[in-house]
């Protein structure tokens, strides 16, 4: 059976709130305070952060702070490549999505010749590159620098050519050329998006689970829809940011956002996609107890964390039954 290693990425340098590299820890306190033993039963290893230059000037306005974020990147791409090689199951718990884009680089430097699908659970498309990015926060752009896209086609921004060299470097992490292509892309309940992030859903036809379409079809179909449409992919990443979470849910968190997941929805697709043997990596992301009260957002993220871990052990049993 594959063992799972909890991979914390505490840096919050792609967030424009403050506050979300405290929720990892927020996690467990969440777990102390269930009873569970959760943390006990799996090693972890903390990649680096950077956010100790939060208090540097700023010299990225389109792309703020992407100078650090490609040093953090590095080091969780080189974890998570690490992690698969020793044939471990990498489980990141990560400050901002940003992140993300490190975790599927590392997949990428562990897989080149597979075709890689990704699963993003989010209430923000993240698509967005400095040149196309309102707030220049680059939690708003993992899935660009993974699809290796710069939509120059809706250029609002006109980034400094340090901002480029960075953004380039960037997008070359893991793999020199796109990660993943946007047919192996599938989206569930997105509805906070940006014109230019609307372009390209369109452009490509990348497919989103709406919520009225999750409500109506129920989530165990949305699942095996979303898992049959990717059977082209030998293997697969799942993204769960928490502002995917109906609002009600989520007030620990940078950008909330109405009209979401409920918790047990949450559990319950999670569950049921972490089930697929090809999910090579799962990441839970955007906790931010400082927005929070009585740590509301970590304990509901947190059984969710454990329905999801569940899903793949049991899985993972399984597969070994039948070798
Ligand atoms: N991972 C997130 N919470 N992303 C929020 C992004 C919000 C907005 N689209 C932006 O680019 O600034
Ligand atoms: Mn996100």
């Amino acid at each position: 059976m594959k063992k799972v290693k909890l991979i914390e990425v505490r840096s919050e340098l792609g967030a424009g709130t403050r506050g979300a590299s405290m929720g990892v820890d927020a996690l467990q306190v969440a777990c102390w305070d269930k009873g569970s033993d959760y943390f006990k039963r799996f090693n972890s290893v903390s990649v680096p952060d950077l956010n100790y230059t939060l208090f540097d000037k700023d010299l990225f306005p389109h792309a703020h702070r992407i100078d650090s974020i490609l040093t953090v990147q590095k080091n969780i791409a080189n974890t998570v490549e690490q992690t698969i090689a020793m044939d471990m199951f990498p489980l990141v718990l990560s400050g901002d999505h940003s992140n993300a884009h490190g975790t599927i680089a590392g997949i990428k430097a562990a897989y080149p010749d597979k075709t890689l699908g990704v699963i993003w659970i989010d209430a923000h498309a993240d698509i967005h590159s400095p040149y196309t990015s309102p707030s220049g926060n680059v939690h708003g752009m993992p899935l660009a620098a993974a699809l290796n896209i710069d939509n120059l086609e809706r250029q609002i921004n006109e980034p400094e050519p340090e901002t480029i060299f960075f953004w380039n470097s960037l997008k070359k992490l893991g793999v020199d050329g796109p990660k993943l292509e946007p047919k192996h892309l599938v989206y569930m309940v997105v509805r906070d998006t940006e014109e230019p992030e609307d372009y390209l859903l369109n452009k490509y036809g990348i497919r989103n689970y709406s919520y009225a379409e999750l409500n109506a079809k129920g989530v165990a179909e949305v699942a095996a829809e979303a898992l049959e449409q990717l059977r082209e992919c030998d293997i697969i990443y799942v993204s769960f940011d928490v502002d995917s979470l109906d609002s009600k849910f989520s007030k620990g968190t940078g950008t909330p956002v109405e009209i979401g997941l409920t918790v047990e929805q949450a559990k319950e697709l999670n569950s049921l996609l972490l089930q697929d043997p090809r999910i090579v990596c799962y990441e839970m992301t955007e906790i931010n107890p400082t927005l929070d009260t009585e740590n509301t957002m970590a304990e509901n993220a947190f059984d969710i964390l454990e329905a999801a871990t569940e899903a793949i052990l049991h899985r993972e049993s399984k597969s070994t039954a039948i070798h």
